[in-house]
């Protein structure tokens, strides 16, 4: 069982080193766990392995499993590799730059992307890139850990398969709502009045005045769909042109629709009573086609329809049999079903419709925010924090993640020890639960990373799957791994500051290859604090000890008697295996204990088997930590 080189909440252990000496990353001094400099914590970082080597005064792990050493200036090294595949602005590069190799990689055909996307430890793209499942499974065996979506729409990146592939993925949802508001207001309004057919015929040298008359805004009524950051902008300026606003989402605080002047209405209503539909919803399973015959029907005759969302939300065939029967009198499109849209579609060529080339997010000011939004979020990424705009990940804050750091770590190296506990013969690991002991109650205690974390200690070793906080619960359940947890509530006043008292693993329904480690209910049981900084095994089945969790672990159940620690020490020192703790717990005097001896160096077989024929020795095992 190869130890990981580290292991953070994102790591991935089969990602090939760069530039870090794989060795290196496994040295004992990497894998010790201290409490973060203040430095560290103060970025934020996910970090749960640290070094005391003076070189790298500072060691965390990043996406890709590699150890990462932060200099006096905050930077990560080795330098991760960040694949941009569509145009980003000079300012996000810039930012990109400043802690990653940065390759721009414009316009590559869906062959090429697959070919490259391995080689890096992010990939950056707009909507124009299908970010599929092949893509993710290429990139998730090689280095990928992170996508970072510089815009808001996430449909062009397959998320069940980056979750599978353990890969966050993170977006840019702010920075360009204006720019999009401001689009669908450009549209509705040109729309009404034919400026770009008039502007078309003009430049064809027709002077068509009465062909090009328009309609009028104000006093007309708008149907918002979809009142979320752009939704509720449209609605804002729509008010500003004297418009009536109404607006479906199931979703929308009414308070917000109703600070705007807007009033929420279903779905059938909206589309009804309106003489302007304007689309803000995403593209999902639920919106697809969403305006298809069947809506139209329901719409007022000569309705005008603005969509700035996403083409898939329209059937367009439908829209083309509409807007051919004066249904929809006319349409205002930015976005499109396949992009770009075949050169000879019917709806682009129509002539009642005005069509852009997805420009919503396209002015000088929106793709600035964007680049820089999302080149920080990879940033954030790659140094082992969960972003704010994580779309596949549970949000865990910053202040939650620096003080579990320590418990992050003793969680998984429980699960480890754990499972390395089970028999071969027994029928694989089905129930675990994970009981905390602690002072806090529910809403101050986040255990999401914690349980993660147990799942990658127990899933890791005996598998070739990796495990982060991004797949944990999606590999527990592939496994049909049922992680129950339970807390204990502790009122020692002492434990009131640090957020647990102790973390207890059970293996319930197995058998252990090592029966001292079985508690009396007959669930292999085992228990860690964490003690300054430092994760500490502090129970195995029934037994008491207290042992820090560095290194390796040889645990030897005995008859209590004199001279036990002697012999065993005896043996290890022999062959040159330092042992770094020694703990010995028993039930009663005279009767068994239980040895935990931790050592720097993997003992070899000879002297294991040497331990084992200690007479008074019944039984013994040696875990990897
Ligand atoms: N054309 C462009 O360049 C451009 C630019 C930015 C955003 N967009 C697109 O605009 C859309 C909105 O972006 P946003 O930033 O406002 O996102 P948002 O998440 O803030 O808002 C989307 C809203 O849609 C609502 N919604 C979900 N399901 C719905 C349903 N079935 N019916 C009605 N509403 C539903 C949600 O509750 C949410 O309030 C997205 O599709 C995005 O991709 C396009
Ligand atoms: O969802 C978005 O953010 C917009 O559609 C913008 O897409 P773009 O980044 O390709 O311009």
């Amino acid at each position: 069982m190869a130890a990981a080189a580290s292991r953070a909440i994102l790591s991935n252990p089969h990602a090939a080193p760069a530039g870090a000496s794989p060795a290196a990353a496994r040295s004992p001094a990497a894998r010790s766990s201290v409490v973060l400099p203040r430095r560290l914590r103060g970025v934020r970082s996910a970090v749960i392995s640290s070094s005391s080597s003076p070189a790298a005064a500072v060691v965390a792990s990043d996406p890709a499993g590699r150890i990462l050493g932060a200099g006096t200036d905050g930077a990560l090294w080795p330098k991760p590799a960040v694949l941009v595949a569509e145009k980003l602005s000079e300012a996000g590069l810039a930012v990109l730059r400043g802690f990653a190799d940065v390759e721009c990689a414009y316009g590559m055909s869906p062959s090429e992307l697959l070919a490259k996307v391995a080689q890096f430890d992010a990939l950056i793209v707009r909507s124009g890139t299908k970010v599929t499942r092949e893509v993710l499974e290429a990139g998730g065996r090689g280095r990928l850990r992170v996508v970072g979506r510089a815009g808001v729409g996430i449909d062009n990146v397959d998320l069940q398969a980056a979750t599978e592939a353990g890969c966050l993925v993170v977006n840019a949802p702010t920075a360009n709502t204006v720019a999009a508001a401001e689009h669908g207001i450009a549209l509705l309004a040109s729309m009404a009045r034919n400026v770009s057919q008039a502007d078309a015929a003009l430049k064809a040298g027709k002077w068509q005045r009465s062909k090009y008359v328009g309609v009028s805004l104000v006093g007309k009524t708008l149907a918002i769909m979809g009142f979320g950051k752009v939704g509720s902008e449209v609605a804002r300026r729509a008010k500003g042109l004297g418009m009536h606003v109404i607006a479906h989402d199931p979703y929308a605080p009414a308070d917000r629709a109703r600070a705007i002047g807007a009033e929420l209405v279903s779905f059938d209503e909206a589309i009804s009573r309106a003489d302007f539909i304007s689309l803000h919803m995403p593209l999902i399973p639920a919106t697809s086609k969403v305006f298809n015959d069947e809506s139209f029907a329901k719409m007022k005759n000569g309705v005008r329809i603005i969509n700035v969302a996403r083409g898939g939300v329209i059937d367009e065939d439908a829209l083309v049999r509409a807007l051919d029967s004066g249904k929809v009198a006319q349409a205002a499109l930015d976005v499109f079903t396949e992009e770009p849209p075949a050169k000879d579609s019917k709806l682009v060529l129509h002539e009642n419709v005005t069509v852009t080339p997805h420009l919503g997010a396209s002015t000088v000011e929106a793709q600035e925010g964007v680049a820089i939004e999302i080149a920080e979020a990879v940033a954030g990424a790659l140094r082992g924090e969960l972003a704010a705009t994580a779309v596949n990940a549970p949000m865990v804050p910053a202040e939650v993640m620096s003080e579990l750091a320590p418990y992050v770590s003793l969680a998984e190296k429980l699960g480890r020890l754990a499972v390395q506990l089970v028999a071969s013969e027994s029928g694989g690991i089905k129930g675990v639960k994970v009981v905390y002991t602690t002072a806090r109650g529910p809403d101050d205690l986040d255990t999401r990373l914690l349980r993660a974390m147990v799942t990658k200690g127990i899933v890791e070793p005996v598998s070739s799957t990796f495990v982060n906080l991004v797949n944990a619960d999606y590999t527990a359940k592939q496994r049909g791994l049922r992680i129950a947890e339970e807390r204990v509530s502790h009122e020692s006043p002492a434990a009131a500051e640090a957020p647990l008292e102790s973390i207890q693993v059970r293996l319930s329904h197995v058998q252990s290859k090592f029966a001292g480690a079985i508690s009396d209910g007959g669930d292999i049981v085992l228990e860690g604090r964490v003690k300054y900084g430092v994760p500490h095994l502090t129970l195995v089945g029934p037994y008491e000890v207290d042992v820090s969790l560095e290194g390796n672990l040889i645990l030897c159940r005995q008859i209590d008697q004199p001279g036990m620690i002697g012999k065993v020490g005896n043996i290890l020192g022999q062959r040159n295996v330092n042992i770094s703790f020694m703990s010995v717990g028993r039930t009663f005097r005279g009767k068994q204990a239980i040895m935990a001896i931790g050592v720097d160096e993997e003992p070899d077989k000879d002297t294991l088997e040497n331990i084992g024929h200690i007479p008074a020795i019944e039984e013994f095992v040696f875990l990897e930590l």
